[in-house]
C-alpha cells in the first residue's frame, strides 16, 4: 500500500504510475478510460511537480537559513522551452516515466508533444537566460530569475503562400501546471503623475512621487530544477492586475465599461511579448513592462532582506543583480528611489549600494538596438526617476570632467541624456554608470564594445569591463535533444559528462576506431531521419538523410545573412541548369526562424527562401541533388530536433555584427561542422577545434569596418563576377516568382545598391568555401573525424563554464548544496 508521501515523492515507475492516476482523478476529474494524451500530459506534469515541490521548498528554506548571497537575473525574456522532458532528465526520471506511461497504455514521446511551449522570448538573449537558470541550479548557486509573465508569448509562425503570418500564442489557454500563483507576493507599481517636495518628521527636505495610476504586480513561480542535484531554484514572473479589479460605483451608475476599465488597462502591461529583437521600440507599453517587472523584483528583494533581518546597508552583500541587456536598466534609478525615498538613505550611501549591486551584460552592437527613451515620454510616465537620473548624470559628468578636463565633446558623448535632436535617455549609459561590472558575450564582441559603442566608458572605468563568452546547457541541447549521442557518450565516457563537459575531449582517443566512427555516423543518420520525418509532416517536403544536411536556424535578420546562403543555393541551381554534368554531393538546405512582424526585408527573405524552395524541389533536373525547406515556427521544441540532425551549421553573419551566437555552439556539440565568418563566438569555436576543422570564409570585422570606411560599392562586385551577376538577375527576373519581377525587386535593389551587410563582398569567398565543404563531405571517414573533434572540443561552450565565471568574477557567489 502506497503512503500518501510516496505518491507525492516516490521515484520508481510503479509509484509514478499511481501518481499519474491520482492526478487524473483528483486534479483533472478524469477516468483513464476517457483521458486524452493532453490529460495524461497534465497529470504527469502535476506528478513531476510534486517531486519538484519537495526540493523547491527545501531549497528556499536552506537559502533562508543560510542567508547566503543570491544572484538575481533580471531579464525581459526567458525562452524556457517545454518543461516536462527537461525536468524528467534533471530528476533522472525518464525511464520510470516511460515505464509508468507504457503501463497506462501511453507513449511518453506523444505525451511530451502535448506541452505548449512557454515562448516568453524572441531568440538568443531569452534562451541564454533560460540556459543560465539551468546552470545556476545545477551548480547549486542560490539564484532567482525575475521576469514578465506574458499572457501571450512569441507569435506562432505560419507560412502562407511563402509569406510569414503571425498567430497569437495562447500558451496559457490550457492552464500551466509548471507555475504556482503567489497572490500574497504582490507589489504596488506606480505610474505617471508628478513629484513633490515635503518635509519629513525629522525636518529633512524630501521628494515623493504622487502617481497617476497604481497597478499590482503578482508573483507566479516556476521551479527550476538542477541536473542530478536536489537544488530547485525559482523563476519569479510578474503579472499585472488592477489594484481594484472592479469599480462598483461605476457599475451602479451603469457605466459597465468604466467598471472594468482599470482592470483591462492594468492587465495590458503583461499581455504580450514585443516580438522584436534588435531594433529598439520606443513604445510606452514597452517602458511600462520594463519598469513594472523591475520594481516588483527590487521590492521583492527588499522584502526578502527584511525577512532575513538584514540591514538595508547590506543590500549589495545579499543580492547580485544582473541586467540582461538594457531592458531592465531602469533598475539603477529604481533602486535609488527605493533606498532614498522609501528607506531614507542619503544619496551617497544609496549610490554605493546601487553600483555594488548591479552588473550589466550587453548583447548587441547594432546601434538601432541600443535603447533610448524620449525625454517627454520618460518625464510623463516616470517623473521621479527622471529627477534621479538627472542627479546621477550631474555627479557622473562631474567625474568625467575631473578625469578628462576641457573635453566637452566627451561629456556630451557620455551624458545619460542625448541632446542631439529630440532629447533621449540613453539606457546603455545608465546601465554602465550604475553597474560595477560590464561585459560582452564573446571575446571579439567584448573587444569591439571597448573599442566602439562603450569606448568612453572603458576609458573611464577599464576595471569594470570583462568578457563572459556565452554558453548553452548540455542537458537540454545534448542529453535531452540527442538521446542517441547521449547513449554513445554515456557508454564511452561514463555518465558525468553532462555536468563536466570538458570530458568530451576524451572522445578524441576513439577517433581512429572505425567502429566508433561507424556508430557516430549511425547516431547522426538516425537524427537526420527523425528530422526528415518532422519536415515532411510539417511541409510535405521529402528529404533524404543520406544527403548533406546544411542548416541555418535563427531569427531572420539582414546581418545574419540568410540571403547570402540563398545566393549560394541559386548558384548551385544555376550551375546544374547550365551544366547538367556539374556534380556535387547532394545537399538539403534547411532554414528556420521568425522575422519581427514589422521587419519587411526579413519577411521578404522568408518569401524568397520559400520561392526558391518551391522552384528547386519541383524541378526534376535539380531535385535529385538539391532540396530546400523552410521549417515553420522555429522554437526551442523543434530546435531540439534540428540541432542533432545537422552536418553543416551556417554561422555566416557579417563579421562584427553577431555578438556571440549560441545556436553555433548547440550545432557544434551535436557534431555538426561550422561554415562561418570570424564573428562572435565562431572565433573561439575555431580556436578550440583548430582551423582544419572549421570552414572559414569572409572579411574580418576590421576588414568590414575598413571597406565600409572606404565607401563600399556593391556594384563593383557584381561587375567583377559574372556568376553573381547572373544569380542576381535570375532572382530579379521573377524566375522564382512565376515571372513576377516586382516581389523581390526591393531585395535585389537593397543588395546591388547599398548592401549594408556586405553580402556581395563575401559572396565569392563563401561559394568557394562551400566547394571545400562538398569536397570534405566526399571523404566520410575524414568528415566523421572532424565531427567527433567538433563535439569533443565543445566543452568550453557549456553554460556551466559561463555561470561559474559570472559567479566568481562578478557576483561573488558561493554555491549552497541542498539535501532533501
Ligand atoms: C528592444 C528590442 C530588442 C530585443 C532584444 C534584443 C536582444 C539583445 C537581441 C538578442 O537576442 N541578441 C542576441 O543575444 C545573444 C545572447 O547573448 C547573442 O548570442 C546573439 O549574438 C545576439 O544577437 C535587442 C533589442
Amino acid at each position: 500500500i502506497l503512503s500518501g508521501a510516496d505518491v507525492r515523492t516516490g521515484l520508481d515507475s510503479a509509484v509514478l504510475q499511481q501518481a499519474v492516476l491520482d492526478h487524473l482523478y483528483y486534479s483533472l476529474g478524469r477516468l483513464p478510460a476517457v483521458a486524452t494524451p493532453a490529460n495524461y500530459y497534465r497529470a504527469l506534469a502535476l506528478a513531476i511537480r510534486d517531486r519538484l515541490q519537495q526540493r523547491w521548498i527545501r531549497t528556499s528554506e536552506t537559502y533562508f537559513e543560510r542567508g547566503r548571497k543570491l544572484a538575481c537575473y533580471l531579464s525581459a525574456e526567458f525562452l524556457l522551452g517545454p518543461h516536462l522532458g527537461n525536468n524528467l532528465l534533471n530528476l533522472g526520471l525518464e525511464q520510470a516515466a516511460r515505464e509508468a506511461l507504457t503501463a497506462l497504455g501511453q507513449d511518453l514521446d506523444a505525451i511530451l508533444d502535448c506541452e505548449p511551449e512557454p515562448g516568453l522570448g524572441n531568440g538568443g538573449l531569452g534562451r541564454l537566460a533560460a540556459c543560465y537558470l539551468d546552470s545556476l541550479a545545477t551548480l547549486q548557486y542560490p539564484a532567482i530569475g525575475y521576469g514578465i509573465r506574458y499572457e501571450f508569448g512569441i507569435f506562432a509562425q505560419e507560412i502562407r503562400d511563402g509569406w510569414q503570418t503571425e498567430r497569437t500564442d495562447k500558451w496559457l489557454s490550457g492552464g500551466n501546471p509548471w507555475e504556482i500563483a503567489k497572490p500574497d507576493i504582490a507589489y504596488e507599481v506606480k505610474w505617471g503623475g508628478h513629484t513633490e517636495r515635503y518635509i519629513d518628521d525629522d525636518g529633512a527636505e524630501r521628494r515623493r512621487w504622487v502617481p497617476y495610476r497604481v497597478v499590482r504586480g503578482i508573483a507566479y513561480d516556476t521551479p527550476i530544477q538542477g541536473y542530478g542535484v536536489d537544488t530547485c531554484n525559482t523563476l519569479r514572473l510578474w503579472s499585472a492586475e488592477a489594484a481594484e479589479s472592479f469599480d462598483f460605483q461605476a457599475f451602479n451608475t451603469g457605466d459597465y465599461f468604466q467598471a472594468v476599465d482599470a482592470k483591462l488597462r492594468s492587465e495590458t502591461i503583461t499581455k504580450v511579448l514585443y516580438p522584436n529583437d534588435e531594433p529598439a521600440i520606443g513604445k510606452r507599453l514597452r517602458l511600462a513592462q520594463q519598469y513594472f517587472f523591475v520594481t516588483c523584483s527590487l521590492q521583492d528583494m527588499l522584502r526578502i532582506l527584511d525577512l532575513a533581518g538584514g540591514a538595508i546597508e547590506q543590500f549589495a552583500e545579499h543580492f547580485a543583480v544582473q541586467l540582461n541587456d538594457t531592458h531592465p536598466s531602469i533598475g539603477v534609478a529604481e533602486l535609488m528611489r527605493l533606498l532614498i525615498d522609501e528607506r531614507g538613505l542619503d544619496w551617497d550611501a544609496a549610490w554605493t549600494i546601487t553600483v555594488a549591486t548591479f552588473g550589466y551584460t550587453n548583447h548587441t552592437l547594432l546601434p538601432e538596438a541600443l535603447e533610448t527613451w524620449p525625454l517627454p515620454l520618460f518625464r510623463e510616465v516616470l517623473p521621479r526617476h527622471l529627477e534621479i537620473i538627472y542627479e546621477i548624470n550631474r555627479r557622473f559628468l562631474d567625474e568625467v570632467r575631473a578625469c578628462f578636463p576641457d573635453d566637452s565633446a566627451r561629456v556630451a558623448r557620455m551624458s545619460l541624456i542625448g541632446e542631439a535632436g529630440e532629447k533621449q535617455v540613453r539606457m546603455a549609459h545608465l546601465a554602465c554608470v550604475g553597474s560595477h561590472a560590464i561585459n560582452g558575450v564573446a571575446a571579439l564582441h567584448s573587444e569591439l564594445l571597448k573599442a566602439s559603442v562603450l569606448s568612453d566608458f572603458h576609458a573611464l572605468w577599464p576595471e569594470r569591463f570583462s568578457n563572459k563568452t556565452n554558453g548553452v546547457t548540455p542537458r537540454r541541447f545534448l542529453a535531452l535533444a540527442n538521446p542517441g549521442l547521449r547513449a554513445l557518450l554515456d557508454e564511452t565516457l561514463g555518465a558525468s559528462w553532462p555536468v563536466d563537459l570538458g570530458r568530451l575531449r576524451e572522445l578524441e582517443s576513439h577517433i581512429d576506431d572505425p567502429a566508433f566512427r561507424e556508430r557516430w555516423r549511425a547516431v547522426k543518420h538516425a537524427n537526420k531521419q527523425r528530422l526528415a520525418d518532422y519536415v515532411q509532416a510539417h511541409t510535405g517536403i521529402v528529404l533524404d538523410p543520406d544527403w548533406l544536411f546544411d542548416i541555418q536556424v535563427k531569427r531572420i535578420h539582414e546581418y545574419k545573412r540568410q540571403h547570402l546562403n540563398l545566393l549560394h543555393i541559386v548558384t548551385l541551381y544555376q550551375r546544374l541548369k547550365t551544366y547538367p554534368a556539374f556534380s556535387f554531393p547532394p545537399r538539403a538546405f534547411l532554414f528556420g526562424g521568425k522575422a519581427a512582424p514589422g521587419y519587411f526585408t526579413a519577411k521578404r527573405i522568408i518569401k524568397l527562401i520559400n520561392a526558391v524552395a518551391e522552384t528547386i524541389n519541383a524541378d526534376p533536373e535539380v531535385n535529385g541533388r538539391l532540396k530546400v525547406a523552410f521549417v515553420p515556427n522555429f522554437s526551442v521544441k523543434n530546435a531540439q530536433l534540428i540541432y542533432p540532425a545537422a552536418d553543416l551549421s551556417e554561422q555566416i553573419s557579417t563579421a562584427g555584427k553577431e555578438a556571440s551566437g549560441t545556436g553555433n555552439m548547440k550545432f557544434m556539440l551535436n557534431g555538426a561542422l561550422t561554415i562561418g565568418t570570424l564573428d562572435g563566438a565562431n572565433v573561439e569555436m575555431r580556436d578550440e577545434v583548430g582551423a582544419e576543422n572549421f570552414f572559414l570564409f569572409g572579411r574580418t570585422a576590421d576588414e568590414v569596418a575598413r571597406l565600409q570606411g572606404e565607401g563600399y560599392r556593391p556594384a563593383d562586385y557584381l561587375a567583377g563576377d559574372d556568376e553573381l551577376k547572373a544569380v542576381m538577375e535570375l532572382i530579379g527576373s521573377g524566375h522564382f516568382s512565376g515571372g513576377d519581377s516586382e516581389v523581390f525587386r526591393p531585395l535585389v535593389e537593397n543588395l546591388t545598391q547599398s548592401d549594408p551587410f556586405l553580402v556581395l563582398a563575401d559572396y565569392a569567398a563563401y561559394v568557394a568555401c562551400q566547394e571545400g565543404v562538398s569536397a570534405a563531405w566526399a571523404d566520410q571517414e575524414q568528415w566523421t573525424r572532424m565531427s567527433i573533434i567538433n563535439c569533443a572540443r565543445g566543452g568550453k561552450f557549456s553554460s556551466d563554464r559561463a555561470i561559474a565565471e559570472y559567479a566568481r568574477e562578478i557576483w561573488g557567489l558561493q554555491s549552497v548544496p541542498i539535501q532533501v
